[in-house]
């Protein structure tokens, strides 16, 4: 059989000329407009299988998933320190360790226990705003829940000492750890023994300072979580629970060491999205101020203004959720997902998927900007969501969370975080172009930054309380009333 269609490769390079390396997936999305839904492509050594529909990564990730669920295999993860990652793992008895042991703990009935605790934070988030909003991307990202869920820790607001750590070493591997990056390292290996001084070898520096941040992360915060357990006035967490159920276990060392690692990946992978989808939801707030009023209006006429929105109103707020969905597909927060890996041969519409190290990357940016699915895809429009009878409709965005039995494990716990933080933000302040020293709007170009995970890069903004009379007092108050 052939392999799937695809541009004709370079010797040597293969295709790696043709790709914008800051939106590798609007290179993809192209190819997909002259080679169909399921592209060949080829980046030096490394074989790569782009998938640009919905219907084909289902059919295959999801129907097929024995065989798409491994992970391909990166130069870069060892050097980076990123091998006890979890979303990294190879498809093997490491990773159903982890994936069990999470599912514990985030599968939905398990994910509504969290939800005091989100609504909590998203109490804080509004505190903290109201206090200082200049600094909001500190409050986002401090009023995660997962650092209090997971390890028992409360970030302070502000620039949290953990959370400095956990951004930096973050940052450096969702730049570095692109596929496309990865396939230059995978076929020139030699490359990370360039010292860092070395022209062009910049990479290296780096994978030493991710290597000791990753290091830092995974054994302090979980030193912490242990020496705070002994403490009678320490709040169970995800690790207590575990740690407490496997004493005595003949297998409690090995629990222990797979604790470590997950709560240390679910930090990475869950604070850092939902901050950037937050991230996302102002631009779109500030630049589509009729969709903000209108969801006001609406919250103001459900919900009133004498008490804050709770997780009770869901059900009447349908243009909330069309909001949260809009805002997952207008910006992917992974527009290449993460790549999967075949473990077998695998034929599909007449075509050759080979086992032998391909990398399968789903294209969740082209399936979000699918013009015959979403008109005017380039725009922000929840209406998109609401069905003629005013309900929402079937679509729920699920493929911005991955596919198969690799598909994030914490999308539950993730859309709670998200509804509460982003409803209540709206109930109470107004999101605005800031203003320059005469008065005047200043412009965004709302660019987001690269890499395998991406966000807005920071844009001036103006955060107020809608209403002339709340200030910090009467939002403690309201608060308070709001049970
Ligand atoms: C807006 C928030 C989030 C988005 C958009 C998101 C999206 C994704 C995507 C696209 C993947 C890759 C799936 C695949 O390979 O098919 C993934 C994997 C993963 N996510 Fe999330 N995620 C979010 C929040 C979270 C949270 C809150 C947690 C945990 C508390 C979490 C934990 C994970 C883990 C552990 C994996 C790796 C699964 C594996 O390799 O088996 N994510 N996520």
């Amino acid at each position: 059989f052939p392999l799937p269609p695809g541009p004709p490769p370079l010797p040597v390079v293969g295709n790696v000329t043709g790709i914008d390396t800051e939106a590798p997936w609007l290179s993809y999305a192209k190819w997909g407009a002259v080679y169909g839904d399921l592209i060949y492509t080829r980046l030096f050594s490394q074989h790569i299988v782009v998938i640009n529909s919905e219907k084909v990564a289902k059919a295959l990730m999801e129907h097929r998933s024995h065989i798409y669920s491994g992970r391909p295999v990166f130069a870069t993860t060892e050097p980076y320190g990123m091998c006890f990652n979890t979303v990294l793992l190879p498809y093997g008895p490491s990773w159903r360790l982890h994936r069990r042991l999470m599912h514990q703990a985030l599968r939905p009935d398990a994910a509504l226990t969290y939800r005091p605790a989100q609504l909590q934070k998203a109490h804080d988030l509004l505190l903290n705003l109201i206090a200082s909003p200049e600094n909001y991307l500190d409050h986002l990202h401090s009023g995660s829940t997962i650092m209090s869920t997971v390890y028992g820790y409360e970030p302070a607001s502000g620039k949290d000492a953990f959370l400095v750590v956990i951004d930096k070493a973050t940052q450096i591997i969702s730049e570095d750890l692109r596929p496309e990056v990865a396939a230059i390292i995978n076929t020139f290996p030699f490359l990370l023994r360039f010292p860092s001084w070395f022209p062009g070898m910049r990479m290296n520096g780096r994978a030493a300072e991710a290597r000791r941040y990753a290091k830092d992360w995974v054994e302090t915060t979980f030193q912490y979580t242990q020496q705070a357990m002994a403490a009678a006035t320490f709040a169970p967490c995800m690790i207590s629970d575990a740690m407490r159920k496997a004493e005595g276990n003949s297998d409690a060392g090995e629990l222990t060491e797979a604790m470590k690692h997950i709560a240390a990946t679910m930090f990475m992978a869950g604070a850092e999205t939902t901050q950037s989808t937050l991230r996302v939801f102002i631009l779109a707030m500030i630049l589509y101020p009729e969709v903000q009023e209108r969801a006001q209006a609406l919250i103001d006429s459900i919900v009133g203004t004498d008490r804050l929105p709770n997780f009770d109103d869901r059900e009447s707020l349908p243009y909330l959720d069309a909001i949260l969905r809009e805002t997952m597909r207008w910006r992917p927060v992974f527009p290449l997902c993460i790549p999967h890996a075949t473990t077998e041969d695998d034929i599909y519409d007449g075509y050759l998927i080979p086992k032998a190290g391909s990398t399968i990357i789903p294209n969740i940016w082209a399936m979000a900007h699918d013009e015959n699915k979403y008109p005017n895809s380039l725009e922000f429009v929840p209406e998109r969501f609401i069905a003629a009878d005013g309900t929402l409709t079937d679509d729920r965005i699920e493929y911005a969370f991955g596919f198969g039995r690799r598909g994030c494990v914490g999308k539950h716990m993730a859309d709670a975080s998200l509804w509460s933080s982003m409803t209540l933000m709206l109930a109470i302040f107004k999101f605005a172009k800031a203003k320059d020293a005469n008065g005047n709007d200043i412009d965004i170009d709302g660019r987001m930054c690269t890499g395998v995970a991406i966000h807005p890069l920071p844009f001036p903004c103006s955060i107020t309380p809608r209403s002339l009379e709340m200030n910090a007092d009467r939002l403690a108050e309201l608060i308070r009333a709001s049970g």
